[in-house]
């Protein structure tokens, strides 16, 4: 995907402007309430007309205000999904679903209907009212109808905030799989990082009106978690849960790991505080933590008051396995001799997980 702007757009008492060249196939619009997100979305979608620029999308015009050119939506082959998924409410999931597509010629329907229907799990929707369905699955409706469209962007809205927390860490990895699987490049506005570094690779920051940063997720993620009060989130793919008990030993990638153990407790995605990894020379003979992974030091970075530390735990093996950040004080830098290519242990207890979904 190449999808070129430059646009401006004056309200009464706020100007929204924006220029960027984008080439990932999964990016992300962050910014608080008020940035100008939607915005910016509305002029990509033709639902809003720029006062000044344009904007190209794989060498297609959509808008450009000199050569007076300004694509109506329909015809500028970008889908959006809203924050509340707006399904007709006359029709069935399944017309729902094909009116998009059927309004294509032949020729351009190169997504698979049964396929995508598996992949977002709504085969038991089809012949549902759409007023019967609950949030998610409204959601899952309105994104496979918009993909059935063939776009060759897709705009996503806030899609996950209407949902309630434990449904929206239910709806990503189908969000994810069916990114991954379908191929289709999409902007995701949120004003949730953990939401962004969960489907996308690249953000664009918007503030009062402006972009003022194209960046990697990860990068934005250290940064403002790092001067947030919050600490560095890391998120950890947990399975094959063993139970012992009390505790339940589980697999991040190779490693084992310890969790505790909570009521209806199953693999998934969890999160680490960086804050909760306590860092050792050498292995600690004795703790009341479970976890101690012998690490490698591999970059450090500096937070407002604290030290990152990037490391590459060690399975079993002694491979290079995952990768963790601990924030630290800058003192214990000095002491432990934190330096790239160094050993070190990191130990952190069962109960510091946080699971996501
Ligand atoms: N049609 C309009 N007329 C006048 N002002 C508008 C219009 N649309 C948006 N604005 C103003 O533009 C600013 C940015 O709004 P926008 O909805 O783009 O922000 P946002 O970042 O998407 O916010 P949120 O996260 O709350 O949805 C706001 O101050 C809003 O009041």
């Amino acid at each position: 995907m190449l999808l070129e702007i430059d646009v401006t757009k004056n309200f009464q008492d706020f100007t929204c402007h924006a220029a960027f060249t984008l080439e990932t196939k999964q990016c992300g619009v962050f910014g608080p309430s008020g940035s100008g997100k939607s915005t910016l979305m509305h002029m990509l979608a033709g639902l809003l007309e720029p006062d000044k620029g344009f904007i190209r999308l794989n060498g297609r015009t959509l808008f450009d205000r000199e050569q007076k050119i300004s694509l109506p939506p329909d015809q500028r082959r970008v889908g959006v999904v809203f924050q509340h998924a707006h399904l007709f409410p006359h029709m069935s999931v399944q017309r729902n679903l094909f009116y998009g597509m059927n309004r294509l010629p032949k020729e351009e329907r190169h997504i698979d209907p049964a396929h995508l229907i598996e992949v977002l799990q709504i085969d038991k929707l089809l012949n549902r009212n759409v007023s019967k369905l609950s949030g998610g699955e409204r959601q899952r409706v309105a994104l496979g109808r918009t993909i059935l469209a063939c776009p060759q962007l897709i705009l996503l809205d806030e899609p996950l905030s209407g949902l309630d927390g434990m449904l929206k860490y239910q709806i990503i990895p189908q969000l994810q799989q069916v990114f991954a699987e379908f191929s289709i490049p999409m902007l995701f506005i949120s004003h949730s990082l953990q939401e962004l570094r969960m489907m996308t690779e690249e953000v664009l920051v918007m503030q009062k009106g402006q972009l003022v940063q194209q960046l990697a997720t990860e990068e934005l993620a250290r940064t403002s978690f790092g001067t947030g009060g919050q600490g560095y989130t890391n998120l950890l793919h947990l399975d094959e849960m063993e139970d012992l008990g009390k505790l339940l030993r589980c697999r991040w990638g190779s490693i084992p790991v310890m969790l505790v153990k909570a009521p209806d407790q199953r693999p998934g995605e969890f999160s680490l505080n960086g804050r909760d990894i306590l860092l050792f020379k050498k292995h600690p003979e004795a703790s009341s933590a479970r976890n101690m992974l012998s690490c490698t030091v591999r970059r450090t970075y500096e937070t407002d008051w604290l030290v990152g530390v990037e490391l590459e735990c060690q399975d079993s093996q002694g491979s290079q396995e995952q990768n963790l950040i601990a924030e630290i004080v800058p003192q214990s830098v000095e002491e432990l001799n934190i330096q790239p290519g160094n050993e070190v242990v990191a130990v952190f207890k069962a109960s510091a997980f946080r699971r996501l979904y």
